[in-house]
């Protein structure tokens, strides 16, 4: 909806009305397409002012209105007649100027913002281009490098560089909506020869197809195969090569192909997705919406190696008092002195003050006394870690939330060790943890609704995209990455090279293959939780028995690379060689392809020729049907939860939706089908005998994914 009223005398003002982001619904359209002719019509009118109700402007085109039947009337001629209209339009930008909104401004002959305002073009992050005249008008205002920068990343921008931009004509500190009349009521009768953007020859350049090469050549880098990049160039070269009628012709066509594409299902998916995970719920039915977080101010950080170091930057840049705790004299110094540079780099980057005083460090874990909540990063052994639980337990104040960053260890067993088992979650971090987005935040079956609330409410509050999981080894990201490395270790030994898998992988979209990954993780790491699993062993017997642990096919081979001490990149020599420790340009590397040949000889295993297609769906199969395995266990409440700590933890290509998604568009009957037929052929393998909720779905006919959750309940109810 739009309304309408009549300010100082003269000035039409409407206010676009669809809480919270006034979206372009087509309520909202129809309104706006009323108000602007009743404005042009009413003699008493001289000016117009365009603003949104409760300090937003305009969150966009509506997403939710994708792949409907898009009724109401569409943007371009609604922005067109604005345009084209014979008053002043002025647009007053409060909150968010983004997409359709943006576009729709752009249309008026004068932008107004508040200082506090973001304004951006992101709809390539949803799949499309700003197909409302965005990727014509902006390039024409603002010249072709800005408006390529604006719309290929869909970054938003701050108020004040939109007006150094010339995006908006005036920023304010004050009441915009007043200060856009007061403007209007200045400019009515004024000439608007000069006020339409589309009229405007676009800005030259010294070399154009210079520019268009380069510019494309980085979205080709950057997009692993997402389309929308591409496509925001090609529309910008229209508006820089072509006149605007039929620059505008070619943005239609371009979006035509975009707007119906598997893409942009997925990347709105993920943008819903990325919302759902804020709604939580446990197994026990607590959830989001009934469950208070309490209030976090001071918290504590034990143990400052890699993951402590970045975890206490996350908290202290978000403004909370930090206590970093580190038991080894030296490690503490070290540490000191590496959050300390951590901390100014990042102020550095963001232009603000290093919040170098929030943090105190301390080698006395009593020292914890006053906090609100201890998040324990020391070493991921579980003995060490109870010790640690049972002393906080012992030192903290009545009600401190006691939290785990393990990587995959027992909450429960954690928890046990404490006086209060109720206050223990996981907070899972990701490397490096200052920087990586995702959160999990993990229950055990003694978590109250309060703690995973809190730790639910801190995730938000450092910038992290949080996802509430259940107990279990590995927690979602981790137990679903168990199959896949485990695949790719197959292959290996079936016959393929590290660089063989590694490029199927990102072809597909990962920014790396697994064995990149995996050196860049360091393999050290994999191998000590394998020894304490019991599955190394040194016995060098041959032939198939020494592939097989508890019963089940088990590859030896990153153990037997780990004993020769190739862990990677830190040592220079993982899957890949490297030109020294640290190097991260990974080269294939002779001594492997060696080692291999000798292996597979030794083992009496047949080398086959493996293409693409098996590495993809042995890899990525196995990991989504664990997927299914973890929803009908009910560790993910659903499918929402585990795409969206893929793409956000493990870098799944968001053009993909995450794995559950992404198996729903393949067809969870061709998902099924391969599963059964890889398992057939590799039945000492249960990571690859299909899953039940996921035969469940194919025999009810394969529901779309929003209605997973029903099928799951139906399943849990049956159990
Ligand atoms: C052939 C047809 C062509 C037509 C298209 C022409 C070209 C135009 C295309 C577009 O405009 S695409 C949309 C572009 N806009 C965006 O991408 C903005 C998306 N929104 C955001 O980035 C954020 O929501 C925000 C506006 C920055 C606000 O962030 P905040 O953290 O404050 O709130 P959220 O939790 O994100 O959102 C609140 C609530 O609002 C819903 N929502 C937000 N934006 C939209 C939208 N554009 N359409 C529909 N719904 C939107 C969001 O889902 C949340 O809903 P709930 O989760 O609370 O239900």
């Amino acid at each position: 909806m739009a309304q309408y009223t009549r300010v100082s005398g003269s000035v039409g003002l409407i206010t676009l009305q669809n809480p919270p982001v006034n979206a372009l619904s087509a309520a909202v359209r129809q309104g706006i397409v009323n108000t602007v002719q009743r404005a042009l019509s009413e003699p008493e009118v001289k000016s117009v002012v365009i603003c949104g109700q409760k300090g937003a402007f305009c969150g966009g085109a509506d997403i939710k209105e994708f792949g409907t039947n898009m009724s109401g009337p569409p943007l371009v001629p609604m922005i067109h007649a604005i345009e084209s209209a014979v008053k002043p339009v002025v647009a007053a930008i409060e909150g968010v100027a983004l997409g359709g909104g943006l576009e729709l401004a752009l249309g008026c002959h004068y932008r107004i913002a508040h200082s506090k305002a973001r304004l951006g073009l992101p709809e390539v992050t949803l799949g499309l281009l700003p197909a409302a005249g965005g990727t014509q008008r902006l390039p024409r205002l603002i010249g072709v490098p800005a408006a390529l920068d604006l719309i290929t990343t869909g970054r938003h921008v701050t108020a004040t560089e939109a007006l150094q931009l010339g995006i908006v004509d005036q920023i304010t500190d004050h009441n915009t909506v007043d200060v856009a009349v007061k403007f209007a009521l200045s400019v009515a009768g004024q000439s608007l020869d000069s006020r339409r953007i589309s009229s405007y020859p676009c800005p030259r350049h010294s070399d154009f197809d210079a520019l268009f090469e380069a510019a494309m050549q980085k979205v080709h880098q950057s997009a692993r195969g997402a389309i929308a990049p591409v496509a925001c160039v090609q529309a910008v070269r229209a508006a820089a090569t072509l006149p605007y009628s039929q620059g505008m012709e070619r943005e239609k066509e371009l979006m035509a192909t975009l707007f119906t594409s598997g893409q942009a299902r997925a990347l709105q998916y993920c943008f819903f997705a990325q919302r759902a995970v804020g709604r939580w719920s446990m197994s026990s039915g607590a959830r989001w919406d009934t469950s208070k977080p309490r209030p976090v101010h001071k918290a504590a950080v034990i143990g400052l190696g890699t993951m402590g170091r970045g975890i206490a930057v996350a908290l202290a840049q978000a403004g909370l008092s930090v206590v970093a705790v580190e038991t080894q004299e030296k490690q503490l110094i070290e540490a000191k002195q590496a959050v300390t540079g951590m901390l100014e780099r990042g102020a550095k980057r963001r232009g603000v003050t290093p919040a170098l005083d929030k943090i105190t460090y301390s080698p006395n874990i009593q020292n914890v006394a006053d906090v609100d909540l201890i998040i324990e990063a020391v070493f991921e052994d579980m003995a060490l870690k109870e010790k640690v639980f049972k002393q906080l337990s012992a030192v903290c104040k009545p009600g401190t939330f006691l939290c785990t960053n393990t990587s995959g260890l027992d909450i429960n067993r954690l928890a046990s060790q404490t006086c209060n088992p109720e206050l223990v979650v996981g907070m899972h971090f990701f490397a490096p943890a200052h920087v990586m987005k995702l959160l999990e935040v993990v229950y055990g079956p003694r978590s109250s609704p309060h703690a995973v609330a809190t730790a639910m409410h801190l995730g938000k509050k450092i910038g992290k995209v949080s996802v509430a999981v259940g107990n279990c080894r590995g927690f979602v990201g981790n137990r679903m990455l168990k199959p896949y490395l485990e695949q790719a270790l197959f292959l290996l030994e079936e016959g393929a090279t590290p660089e063989q898998v590694d490029q199927a992988l990102e072809e597909f979209g990962f920014a790396m293959g697994v064995f990149r990954m995996s050196d860049l993780s360091g393999l050290d790491v994999g191998w000590r939780v394998r020894k304490a699993d019991g599955l190394v062993t040194s016995d060098a017997t041959t032939g198939q028995q020494a592939r097989i642990r508890q019963g089940h096919r088990y590859s030896p081979l990153g153990d037997l690379l780990c004993e020769q001490g190739r862990f990677g990149q830190k040592t220079g020599r993982g899957w890949y060689q490297y030109d020294k420790p640290g190097s991260r340009v990974a080269k294939p590397d002779p001594w492997l392809q060696n080692f291999l040949e000798e292996y597979r000889a030794r083992h009496g295993l047949v080398v086959r020729r493996i293409d693409h297609q098996e590495v993809l769906e042995r890899c990525l199969y196995s990991l989504i049907n664990e997927g299914f395995r973890i929803l009908e266990d009910g560790i993910a409440a659903g499918p929402e939860d585990i795409d969206v700590i893929y793409m956000f933890g493990y870098s799944w290509p968001r053009h993909r939706g995450g794995p559950m998604f992404y198996a729903s568009m393949v067809g969870l009957a061709r998902v099924l089908e391969r599963l059964e037929y890889y398992h057939q052929a590799h039945p000492d393998v249960p990571s690859l005998h299909p899953s039940t909720l996921l035969r469940k779905l194919v025999a009810n006919g394969s529901p779309p994914i929003h209605k997973w959750r029903e099928v799951i309940k139906k399943l849990h109810s049956q159990l």
